[in-house]
């Protein structure tokens, strides 16, 4: 392999491994650890790809990035950094990047890219320049892999399936995708296929024409149609019934659609993004998922890890929802490293909306300004996030006069205790008579649908544990 590299890095060890690499592999490398030096190598020389740093000693080596596109238009870059936010893949992306390397990196990946960089010689295309408002939190490695995937699919229309359990962000995901990609300024339109009946699904999302069945009294345009232009978020994809996979299938295949009840065809341009926290894959084996729909729409799979597996993103988390909470009026609270301590060893079932909702309880009921790991045992419980539950009307009796009288370890906390005792055994009977059909449950306890499925994500419930196989 042969070529010119242009490494500009300030750290002089990690230029001395990359350097060393390239070089096996036949590269001659020049190095700098400035812009300035940077920008003096390349008014001189040619180089057939630059690998860059980000935050350099005189400034940041993306941001000013424009200087070396005027002067080689056509160099592949290579972005490494050890800021792996969101923010800075996406910057990177935008900069035509030919791939962005969070630190710490696979050396035998950046050989790879760079000899693939070498070879293409071109960059990519015009680039979409990025809105503001990058929401999502965490600089685990696990979430660098979602945010690579995340800007590998800003400037095209590829269909994307975000994996992962509930409250891992899914939504989040799919709204980052839209807001930072070409479609931003077309609508964002998202569809939950758990919470509409079945029977009006196809009509919720294809529009019906007036008459087109009982209670059709007007025409009304479908999700797809509202999406024209922009994005489709379909969620909870895996609870689509198999009529509406079948057409669902027929509109992704052709860019058309036609309303319930409609004769004409329609032209459609959406981007289609789904997601699901089940596993499609057993699904489809006992087919109750189709698998041609998997395949059109697993084009671009992206999985988000549960929370348990990256406990490293607790504390900014946390950070984040304090913000958040006092942003809604709740009182300013700090968190001190104890305090993150324990978050870091809870289970969050419920994953980040759970840590969400724990963060806001504990902004609510900490006495102090500052929540320490007292206040987290107290309001968390001692054993798990949730309190024990009470098997039977007497228990609860005695769980609640032991609460009231102040003999549970963690006094103050009594409502919340209480409530969620309560909840559990009620949403857990509701779901048991029910066969653990969501919608019924909903119906029966007079919640909507949306409701309860936060509620048994909070309270980490599964569904699915209560379907009765006939
Ligand atoms: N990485 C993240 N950074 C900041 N907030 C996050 C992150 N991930 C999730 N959240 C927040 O957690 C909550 C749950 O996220 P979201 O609704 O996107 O999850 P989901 O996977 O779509 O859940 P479900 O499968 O139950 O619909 C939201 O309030 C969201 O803003």
């Amino acid at each position: 392999m042969s070529g010119k590299i242009l490494l500009v890095e300030d750290d002089a060890s990690i230029a001395t491994v990359i350097r060393s690499a390239l070089e096996d592999e036949g590269f001659a490398v020049d190095r700098c650890d400035s812009i300035a030096a940077r920008d003096r190598l390349l008014a001189s020389g040619k180089y057939d790809v630059m690998l860059t740093d980000v935050m350099l000693a005189d400034g940041d080596g993306i941001a000013t990035i424009d200087s070396v596109r005027a002067a080689c238009p056509s160099m592949p870059l290579i972005v490494l950094s050890a800021q792996n936010t969101l923010d800075t893949a996406v910057r990177a992306s935008d900069t035509g990047a030919f791939e962005y390397f969070p630190k710490p990196f696979d050396l035998e990946d950046l050989v790879r890219a760079v000899a693939q960089a070498a070879g293409s010689g071109a960059q990519r295309g015009e680039e979409a320049k990025v809105g503001d408002g990058l929401p999502l939190v965490g600089r685990s490695q696990a979430m660098q892999a979602v945010y690579r995937m995340i800007t590998r699919v800003l400037r095209n229309d590829l269909t994307v399936l975000i994996l992962g359990e509930s409250g891992t962000g899914k939504e989040l995901v799919a709204e980052a995708i839209h807001q930072l990609g070409h479609r931003k300024s077309g609508p964002f339109v998202a569809v939950n296929a758990a919470a509409i009946p079945s029977d009006l699904i196809e009509s919720e999302l294809f529009g019906h024409e007036k008459g087109a069945f009982t209670g059709a009294i007007a025409q009304a345009i479908g999700k797809f149609e509202q999406a024209n232009g922009g994005t489709l978020f379909l969620d909870e994809i895996g609870d689509m019934p198999m009529e509406a996979q079948t057409r669902l299938l027929r509109a992704l295949q052709s860019g058309r659609i036609r309303r319930v009840g409609g004769r004409q065809e329609i032209g459609v341009d959406v981007r289609i993004v789904a997601a699901t926290n089940r596993d499609l894959k057993p699904m489809i084996a006992s087919g109750r998922f189709r698998e041609d729909l998997f395949y059109r729409l697993n084009v671009v799979p992206v999985q988000l890890p549960p929370l348990r597996d990256r406990a490293e993103d607790i504390e900014a988390l946390a950070k984040h929802f304090l913000g958040h909470a006092a942003r809604e009026g709740l009182p300013e609270r700090r968190i001190d490293r104890a305090a993150i301590a324990l978050l870091e060893q809870q289970p969050w079932r419920g994953n980040v909306r759970e840590l969400r909702n724990a963060i806001y309880r504990l902004s609510l009921m900490a006495r102090d300004e500052v929540i320490d790991a007292q206040t987290v045992t107290a309001v968390l419980g001692e054993d798990s996030a949730y309190p024990a539950r009470p098997d039977n009307d007497d228990s609860l009796r005695s769980a609640l006069e032991g609460w009231i009288a102040g003999t549970a370890p963690a006094p103050g906390t009594v409502y919340h205790r209480a409530l969620a005792a309560f909840e559990r055994p009620l949403f857990e009977h509701a779901l048991a008579q029910t066969g653990g059909n969501q919608l019924r449950a909903a119906k029966l306890l007079g919640i909507n649908r949306n409701t309860l499925r936060k509620k048994l994500s909070d309270l980490a419930i599964q569904a699915e544990s209560f379907v009765r196989i006939a």
